[in-house]
């Protein structure tokens, strides 16, 4: 273990290094086989030798490699601690004033040595996953940009995340470059032609150029169809995401606002036409900006805008008219007549006047007349959408209004002015798409999640220094980061009702005084595509279906979460450093996760919206991204342990009881146990509280004398009806369960046990990463196998499920007989929160699903917080203890520790 302790980041728990080196180094190239590439055979350094790495292409490296598990297995997983994951691919679009980088690693879980997949891929004839014929084997797609003027900037960034030496084979597979071959890149723009020679000399890559305009519309269609959150409005200063329906996405008009500005009428995925432009675009602000103000950057300007009364420069028709409207032509008084119109009657110089009060000027009049003549050219066609991109609009509030007022005001409400988040990328990523075969046009909504991790070659953002290497220099930025202020919890300025309105042309005032810094920009994530993740098939209407039951959109309700969020962080952290070991690198790195999840809190109380449209679930997934980041792998691991433990100790006599019962009783008993033991949620805060004044069986004691009938929600005598009165079991049935410890143990199993009882098979379905204190897939086979020990109907359904093939279980009778019990089995879900949308599951569950006619739903989070209100093509009950006063009030009319017990049968 010697060497692999040395890495304070690497979990070091399940490994083992072997004694010979060189049977390391085979299994290695073997594992690489897979995957493709045969030189890595000769490459592979010979066994002992330190690893060099060659400057002319990535390869493995191999040092301290070690493996996981059993060294015994077959297939046993190899770990390379000192292998970046990075194979990357990479586009470029190269515009008059910035380079647009959109590139792709290919990031494939690492593999782990988990039979119950095998077992439940053979059972549900999941065929490996949902791969598909062409390359995408999920993988990640980053975007960043850089100045143009600073081209080195971003051929040192090439260069050192190696995003040049990707490429496509001749099968057209991602693959890495042969050192001899010639790398060629695709990129488009006039940078494509003018820096071919640079990048030549610079990089040995030849690049190879994409029409512009081809780009932008690939660009454009591919994030129109492909993310959820991608187009919104934005009108005095609200914003709102559109649901785009692919099937009604054409004709459009796209508007991208470069240095230059192009108008593209798009007719469908290949067709299009090229309509109109103007030269008076965002280089017209920019450049004219940086003369009349001596700005020294696009940011300084557009921030200089906010402080700015263009009154001073501007003429207005109150100006010319005396102060009066002229209201038969519909003008107010401060209706700007004629831009920097002021200028010529009076004797004054450039100096005269603030540099505030032009930038604000330029960029109004700037704003409008391209907003004016897009619509003018949606009149000509009769196109009623206008999607706008390009980054001179750089997520402006003010800028947007500006746009989208004089969409509005000309069309009188007809057309309708749309933005884009990735809004500067189109280019690129048409760049990207154009690489034959990847596939990557044929990906879904379903198939892409996007994150927001924290550290600015990340982002999409301006690079500040090197990208960052490993955790450590990622924590180091953090701290720094921190330092630096409050930059990157500065808002994007909104924009005051009103400023923009028929007439209202006062002074934009914006709520921070900073424009929130490029560096930092968090509203571009980065893409994970997962090409596995399949809708939930039991959804009843897919397309209508809303995961969030909360509406965060509510400021007070989106001020209460937050709160909630940030009181539980120290405890968090502290949870967090334990299960680490308490070094002082976890508590560094648990006060850089502290860092970065409060920046994101921040951010978001601003700028609600700034990451896609904002619920409950997508905060607390957040948060465990966060930790993820920050390698927190597991962190409530050993309170898991224990409630487990102490759980599975009393189980036998709960069982005895339940024996002794009639099947109502028996009944209700359980659906009474699940709901008592929900309690069991280190999640909440009251619960929390509650765990210092009793043990873990005290505490669910008393949490099952409380369960008084009726339940705030209480559909049970629906449910049992169903049950109870209907002689035909569910076939099977799908529990989605929540917490360790008791919940699991005392609450769900038993429930399990019930169903399995009564013929139905049994799915338990479980979080793939771990997520507060919920029991993971992974950990489940061996607490079912402990459970069995205790009870043949969960020994014999798991030994039918397969999922008792390595635990060594002594059996009740010693019998080894093999039983025709129904199976019970685990499957994945996808995700790794304590909520679940529905909309991505692991393709294991959606093959799951097929056969099922009944589901369960268990937990605040997976019942309440999300999926409170889905409905399924089969029966559904919904269980859950509200362990949050405010929740209880909202949803139920009731009070803390009320419960839910809500059945649905199938619609
Ligand atoms: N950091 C920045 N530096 C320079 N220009 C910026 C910056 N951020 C936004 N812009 C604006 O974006 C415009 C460039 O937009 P972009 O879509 O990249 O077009 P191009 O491909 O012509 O470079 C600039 O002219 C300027 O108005
Ligand atoms: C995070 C949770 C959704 C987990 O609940 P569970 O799904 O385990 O029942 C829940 O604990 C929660 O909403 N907590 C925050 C509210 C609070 O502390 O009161
Ligand atoms: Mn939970």
């Amino acid at each position: 273990m010697a060497g692999l302790k040395e890495d304070p980041f690497l979990e070091t728990n399940d490994i083992i290094e072997t004694r010979e080196g060189a049977e390391i180094k085979d299994a290695v190239i073997d594992k690489l086989g897979e995957e493709g590439s045969q030189g890595d055979r000769e490459m592979a350094p010979p066994a002992g030798n330190s690893i060099h790495r060659s400057g002319s292409r990535p390869q493995l490296d191999l040092s301290k490699a070690a493996i996981q598990g059993n060294s015994e297995d077959r297939d046993p997983t190899i770990l390379l601690p000192n292998q970046s994951d990075d194979i990357s691919h990479l586009a470029l679009d190269i515009g008059g004033s910035l380079i647009k980088l959109v590139y792709f690693s290919r990031h494939e879980d690492r593999p782990i040595n988990d039979r119950r997949k095998k077992t439940v891929k053979e059972r549900l004839g999941v065929s490996n996953g949902n791969r598909r014929s062409y390359p995408i084997l999920g993988g990640r797609l980053h975007f960043v940009k850089f100045e143009t003027r600073k081209i080195n900037e971003c051929l040192d960034f090439i260069s050192s995340k190696q995003l040049h030496l990707g490429g496509i084979d001749s099968h057209g597979w991602l693959s890495e470059t042969p050192a001899n071959c010639n790398a060629v890149i695709k990129a488009t723009g006039g940078g494509a032609y003018k820096f071919a020679e640079l990048f030549k000399e610079r990089l040995g890559v030849s690049l190879d150029k994409e029409d512009e305009m081809d780009c932008l519309v690939a660009g454009a269609n591919f994030l129109l169809k492909a993310i959820r959150h991608e187009a919104f409005t934005h009108m005095e200063g609200h914003k709102e995401f559109v649901q785009i329906d692919q099937n009604d996405l054409f004709p459009y008009l796209l508007v991208n606002i470069g240095s230059g500005v192009s108008m593209i009428k798009v007719d469908s995925d290949g067709k299009f036409e090229r309509v109109s432009g103007t030269n008076v675009g965002g280089g017209t602000y920019w450049g004219l900006g940086r003369l009349l103000t001596k700005c020294k950057s696009f940011d300084e300007l557009l921030e200089l805008s906010q402080r700015g009364d263009n009154r001073t420069i501007d003429m207005l028709v109150g100006d010319i008219y005396g102060g009066m409207d002229y209201s038969k032509i519909g003008l107010s008084a401060s209706t700007i007549a004629s831009s920097f119109g002021k200028a010529i009657s009076e004797k004054k110089e450039l100096e005269d006047y603030r540099p505030e009060d032009i930038s604000l000027s330029l960029l109004r009049m700037i704003s409008y007349n391209i907003g004016q003549i897009s619509y003018l050219n949606a009149l000509r066609f009769g196109l009623k959408r206008i999607f706008f991109g390009g980054f001179f609009i750089r997520g402006h509030a003010y800028t947007m209004d500006t746009i989208s007022f004089a969409v509005h005001f000309w069309s009188k409400g007809e057309a309708q002015a749309m933005f884009l988040r990735h809004e500067g990328f189109l280019g690129a990523l048409g760049a990207f798409m154009s690489y034959e075969k990847h596939g990557l046009d044929d990906l879904m909504v379903h198939q892409l999640v996007e994150r927001f991790p924290m550290g600015a070659p990340y982002t999409g953002g301006k690079i500040h220094g090197p990208p960052l290497g490993d955790l450590n220099e990622k924590i180091s930025w953090m701290e720094k980061f921190v330092l630096k202020g409050t930059e990157i919890t500065a808002p994007v300025p909104m924009a005051p009702s009103g400023t923009t309105g028929l007439g209202g042309f006062e002074v934009p005032s914006s709520k921070g005084g900073t424009l929130r810094s490029d560096a930092s920009a968090l509203n571009v994530g980065v893409l994970h595509l997962v090409p596995t993740l399949e809708v939930f098939p039991l959804l009843a209407d897919p397309k209508m279906y809303e995961p969030n039951t909360i509406d965060l959109s509510d400021h007070n309700e989106l001020e209460y979460w937050f709160t909630v969020l940030s009181e539980h962080l120290p405890d968090l952290v502290d949870k967090a450093v334990a299960s680490e070991g308490g070094t002082d690198d976890a508590k560094r790195r648990g006060d850089a996760f502290a860092r970065a999840f409060s920046a994101h809190l921040a951010r978001l109380m601003e700028e609600p919206a700034a990451y896609g449209k904002l619920g409950l679930a997508n905060l607390l997934e957040l948060r465990e991204e966060c930790l993820r980041e920050f390698h927190f792998v597991d962190a409530y691991r050993s309170i898991k342990q224990r409630e487990n433990e102490a759980s599975l100790a009393v189980l036998p006599d709960l069982l005895m009881e339940l024996d002794s019962m009639t099947e109502e009783t028996r009944l209700l008993t359980l659906v009474e146990g699940v709901l008592a033991a929900n309690i069991f949620d280190w999640g909440s805060r009251a619960c929390v509280d509650l765990y210092h004044k009793g043990t873990i069986i005290e505490i669910y004691r008393m949490s099952r004398n409380k369960m008084q009938r009726p339940w705030r929600v209480d559909d049970f005598d629906v449910f049992k009806e169903r049950m109870l009165g209907n002689p035909c079991p569910h076939k099977r049935a799908l529990l989605f369960v929540d917490n360790s410890g008791a919940d699991i143990v005392l609450g769900m199993l038993p429930l399990a046990r019930e169903l399995l009882r009564r013929g139905t098979e049994v799915v338990l379905v479980a979080n793939s990463l771990p997520a507060l204190n919920d029991v993971t897939a992974m950990e489940l086979p061996d607490i079912v196998a402990e459970a069995a020990k205790h009870c043949d109907i969960l020994r014999r359904a798991a030994e039918a499920g397969g999922l008792l093939v390595d635990a060594m279980i002594n059996t009740l009778d010693g019998s080894k007989e093999n039983s025709s019990s129904v199976p019970l089995m685990v499957v994945e879900n996808g995700c790794g929160s304590p909520c679940i949308d529905l909309r991505q599951v692991s393709s294991e569950l959606a093959a799951a699903a097929k056969d099922a006619d009944l589901i369960i739903l268990e937990g605040m989070g997976r019942a309440l917080h999300t999926n409170f209100n889905a409905r399924f093509k089969c029966d559904a009950l919904k269980l859950a203890m509200v362990k949050n006063q405010r929740l209880a009030e909202k949803l139920i009319k009731g009070k803390i520790y009320d419960c839910v017990c809500r059945y649905e049968p199938a619609s």
